[in-house]
């Protein structure tokens, strides 16, 4: 049966499962489910900082804080019908007004679709009473579980400008067909489309990532020597997931008070043979129970 699980620490996804029960997103063995540091694995979420893009800790404090059930959440625009959902929300304490001045109010809701797709919506709304705007930037930092790295390309980003993280976030332009992976990767792909595709040829599955209001994509993957150096990760864990996070920072979102952002992430696994290996985005999208006009 399909499933997910949402920790309350960290707004954080730390299940998604397949009509047979198989797990689709990696957590580390190591993974630690409680403060100070965020769980490593599932889909942790970095608000209102990607990385060490401003004077925040790394990815924002949205991921290491502990939210609440939203029981009266706002009408959502998406028809929610027949899909089984929880809605969370996160305003700062007094702590963070500290760190980050900024009242806000962060809506989480995250849906199952009776097809299996996982979706993520957050709805982030500038509550300043000052008449100050804000600013940020957002990933939804995805784990996903594959057979083996060496056996997994990822489509969608070929012809691409992006930043290297492991290069002083220099940029460059990607030359690949797609992006296959033989050491350490960390990058930020630039202006991306809607649809990113994950190939496991091992597995014969695709994960399709679609994405609304998140026009950049990390691609990450530690290898073995940043493995062995995360105390939280196994040593040979790096060869299990890949990360494909889909983000808003190059331009970081700005909103004035009482402005809301919405940013939408819908992940689907698909048998890869279904397509004799050839993925066909749009035929991935006519497939789906979930209109495309509901992502973007
Ligand atoms: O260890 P974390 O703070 O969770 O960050 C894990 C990774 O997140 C992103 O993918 C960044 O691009 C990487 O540079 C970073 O190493």
């Amino acid at each position: 049966m399909n499933s997910k699980k949402v920790y309350l620490y960290g707004g954080h996804v730390t299940s998604w499962k397949d009509e047979h029960g198989d797990e689709l997103l990696f957590v580390s063995n190591k993974a630690i489910f409680k403060p100070p540091k965020a769980i490593r694995g599932g889909i942790p979420i970095c608000f209102p900082q990607f990385s060490n893009f401003g004077n925040l800790e790394q990815h924002g404090f949205a991921r290491n804080r502990i939210w609440t059930i939203d029981t009266d959440p706002p009408p959502f625009p998406v028809p929610t019908s027949n899909t089984a959902y929880v809605d969370l929300i996160l305003k700062p304490t007094e702590e963070d007004l500290k760190i980050w001045p900024h009242s806000f109010e962060y809506r989480l809701r995250v849906a199952l679709s009776p097809g299996g797709d996982l979706m993520l919506t957050s709805r982030i709304r500038n509550t300043n009473a000052d008449g100050k705007s804000f600013s940020f930037t957002f990933a939804y930092h995805t784990y996903f579980k594959i057979s083996d790295i060496s056996e997994v390309r990822v489509e969608g980003l070929e012809t691409l400008d992006y930043l290297d993280n492991l290069q002083d976030r220099s940029r460059f332009t990607e030359q690949g067909d797609a992006i296959v992976f033989e050491s350490e990767l960390d990058r930020i792909y630039l202006g991306t489309p809607s649809k990113i595709a994950i190939i496991d040829h091992e597995m014969k599955r695709t994960f399709v990532v679609r994405k609304g209001g998140l026009p950049d994509a990390v691609v990450w993957n530690p290898w073995d020597k940043k493995a062995k150096a995360m105390s939280d990760f196994g040593d040979d864990e790096y060869k299990r997931m890949v990360c494909v996070e889909a983000a808003a920072i190059e331009k970081p979102v700005t909103l004035k008070p009482g402005e809301e952002w919405t940013g939408k992430l819908e992940l689907s696994a698909v048998p890869s043979s279904y397509y004799s290996g050839q993925l066909d985005p749009d035929r991935v999208i006519q497939d789906s129970s979930v209109p495309e006009d509901s992502i973007s």
